[in-house]
């Protein structure tokens, strides 16, 4: 069972700013993630979210501010640093390899676990071979996990959208991360996809005790699977905590509504 450790930060976001030419897309924000809880940072479009989210897993480098990850600040990480210090994340547009399987997909996400190098994993042979083995039997454990055991050898791209999402969820555990960072994960998705997803997404944080944060435009999917939230407008952060203190916010409900500034 899952246990938010209000002393433990796994994330430290310290008075972040970054801006594309003349637009301002965040502003002194500042936020932080607690090992073990699912937190969600919202925002109507243009907030900043996709932004911040970019800039937690290196893709951008903020003008000012700093990052605390695991305890080590940072003003500036690469992504595959991110992702071999442990942070894995999805995309708003799943990014999966279309032609390859649900099961080669996820097995992408072990790549960076690989210790044994080319030449032995080439010749299969003595301890590179046994860790295949741990590599896939690891990757079935989340196919089964993910209950997508009937696709597993099916090409992604012919796999309804959110079937492809899931797939790319698993690729993301496959990594067991640290924090796993979802962008938009039910944007695009019915209903019913949306529940499922919403129900993984519980699961993934209670089984593994994966910490999660997610991004995300629509306010009422992210309210109930979400410890704490924070919401951003305009790059600057509005609103901080539960979900029905950031219900409450009347800062929150006009710039849901449009109301101007
Ligand atoms: N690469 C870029 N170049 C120029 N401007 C950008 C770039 N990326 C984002 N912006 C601008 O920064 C601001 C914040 O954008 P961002 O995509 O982070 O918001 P968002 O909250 O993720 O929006 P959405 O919900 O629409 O995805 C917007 O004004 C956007 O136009």
């Amino acid at each position: 069972m899952r246990a938010p450790n209000a002393n433990e930060i796994l994330l430290q976001v310290e008075g972040v700013a970054l801006a594309f030419g003349g637009v301002r897309a965040l502003r002194d924000v500042s936020f932080n993630v607690r090992k073990g809880e699912i937190r969600a940072i919202i925002g109507p479009n243009g907030a900043g979210k996709t932004s911040m989210l970019n800039v937690v897993n290196g893709f951008y480098h903020p003008n000012h501010g700093a990052i605390t990850f695991k305890g080590r600040t940072r003003a500036k990480m690469q992504p595959f640093e991110a992702a071999r210090g442990g942070i894995a994340r999805t995309f708003q547009n799943v990014a999966l390899f279309k032609g390859m399987s649900a099961l080669d997909n996820i097995m992408t996400g072990r790549t960076l676990k690989v210790r044994r190098g080319l030449l032995w994993q080439a010749l299969r042979y003595g301890p590179a071979l046994a860790e295949e083995v741990e590599h896939r039997r690891k990757v079935e454990e989340i196919i089964d996990f993910l209950e997508i055991e009937t696709i597993r050898k099916v090409p992604v791209g012919r796999l309804p959208y959110g079937l492809q999402k899931r797939v790319e969820l698993g690729r993301a555990l496959a990594m067991e991360p640290d924090l796993l960072l979802l962008d938009e994960p039910m944007a695009g998705m019915n209903v019913e996809e949306k529940e499922d997803m919403s129900r993984f997404i519980v699961d993934v944080n209670n089984h593994y005790g994966t910490t999660i944060a997610l991004i995300e435009h629509d306010m009422a999917v992210v309210m109930d699977l979400s410890d704490r939230v924070a919401v951003l407008d305009h790059g600057v952060k509005i609103a901080d905590g539960t979900p029905d203190e950031v219900k409450r916010s009347q800062a929150v409900i006009d710039a849901y509504l449009g109301v101007a500034h």
